[in-house]
């Protein structure tokens, strides 16, 4: 069958699809021109990779296509309507890189707090020359309040490491309450208000949707404490990041930890990267070899599940499991 496969996938399940398959990879390219990439779009049965923009646009291109494997559990960049009116099956790689990213965002929550990377720069530069003084003092994590903005599997991971790591109160905002989350860590649920107003620490992970788009922008900025820190471990665009610069200029908040921008890879004049209260990374959530490597391995049994005829494990769009069910491809 033949494979369109787009960065990132990992070497070993790459190859293992070439054994089978007539796969392509494409890497670094303009998908709305390279010449080669449309020509085996044209043909793909299957798309396999990471961040693809799968739009209308692309879909008409590719009148052979039976599913698309997201090598990531966030599927903004899929339009979930537009492959269900084509039949096309869709899926992600849930809960596999929970805790990794929790992980990652707890990195974030204590470099912030304890202003890791900034001291690490002082050190290195020579600048400890003398016993500190009260001017690099960081603020404590243990105790604190963690304010949770989508309590999902991450969210929820990030709150079992706060609450039995650093004794921390949960607070938490979501769709819907979770009473298992209010039960095992003790978690509050509040409206986003009351989270906002109360959190010393405020932790969005939610996916990118239409009601999550700039949910967090210069009102809510306001209405946090101006020691708050603020960590999006979700997608860049969930916030207004010029309202994020604003508030950090004005000392709305005290810091920010980010490991999602509105354009990535961040463009280097981001006002955001000279901000020593700022720490940043590179959208490296799920970035392990471990995790990298069972994304790319799981996404793969997806693939090769819709492309035999079976069920994927982690369908996005089940409605189209059922049209072909009842009508057959
Ligand atoms: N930084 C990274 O590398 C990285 C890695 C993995 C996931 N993510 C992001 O994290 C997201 C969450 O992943 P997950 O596995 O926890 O997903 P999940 O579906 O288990 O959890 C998402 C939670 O967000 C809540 N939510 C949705 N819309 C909301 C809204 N409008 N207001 C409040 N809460 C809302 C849901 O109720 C759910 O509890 C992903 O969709 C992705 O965007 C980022
Ligand atoms: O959504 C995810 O899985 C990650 O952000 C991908 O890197």
């Amino acid at each position: 069958m033949k494979i369109l496969a787009y960065e990132r996938i990992e070497k070993p399940v790459l190859d293992a699809l070439k054994a089978k398959h007539d796969v392509r990879f494409f890497k670094n390219i303009d998908t709305s021109t390279d010449p080669d990439f449309l020509n085996w779009l044209s043909k793909a049965e299957g798309i396999i990779g990471l961040d693809l923009t799968v739009n209308s646009e692309l879909l008409d291109k590719a009148p052979n296509l039976r599913i698309v494997s997201n090598v990531s559990v966030g599927y903004n960049n899929l339009d979930i309507a537009a492959l269900s009116k084509r039949n096309i099956l869709a899926t992600n790689t849930p809960g596999i890189l929970t805790d990794t990213v929790a992980d990652m965002a707890f990195g974030l929550i204590l470099s912030t707090a304890r202003r890791i990377p900034e001291l690490d720069h002082y050190v290195k530069a020579g600048s400890w020359t003398e016993s500190l003084t009260e001017e690099y003092y960081g603020t404590d994590v243990h105790h604190k309040k963690l304010g949770i903005i989508g309590m999902g599997r991450i969210g929820n991971a990030i709150a079992k490491r706060a609450h039995h790591g650093f004794d921390m109160d949960i607070l938490y905002h979501s769709r819907t309450r979770k009473t298992d989350a209010e039960e095992a860590f003790n978690a509050t649920y509040c409206s986003l208000n009351e989270l906002l107003a109360k959190a010393d620490f405020v932790c969005l992970i939610t996916p990118l949707t239409k009601e999550t788009t700039e949910m967090i922008g210069l009102k809510e900025f306001q209405q946090m404490k101006k020691s708050a820190i603020f960590i999006n471990a979700s997608r860049g665009k969930t916030i207004v990041e010029k309202d994020l610069i604003e508030a950090l200029q004005s000392g709305e908040i005290l810091a920010a930890g980010l490991d999602v921008f509105e354009q990535e890879p961040v463009e280097p004049n981001n006002k955001l990267l000279q901000m020593p209260n700022v720490v940043t990374l590179p959208h490296i959530g799920s970035s392990t070899r471990e995790t990298e490597l069972k994304m790319s391995e799981l996404a793969a049994v997806n693939l090769e599940e819709g492309l035999n005829g079976r069920k994927p494990p982690n369908l996005i769009n089940s409605v189209v499991w059922d049209a072909i069910n009842q009508n057959g491809y």
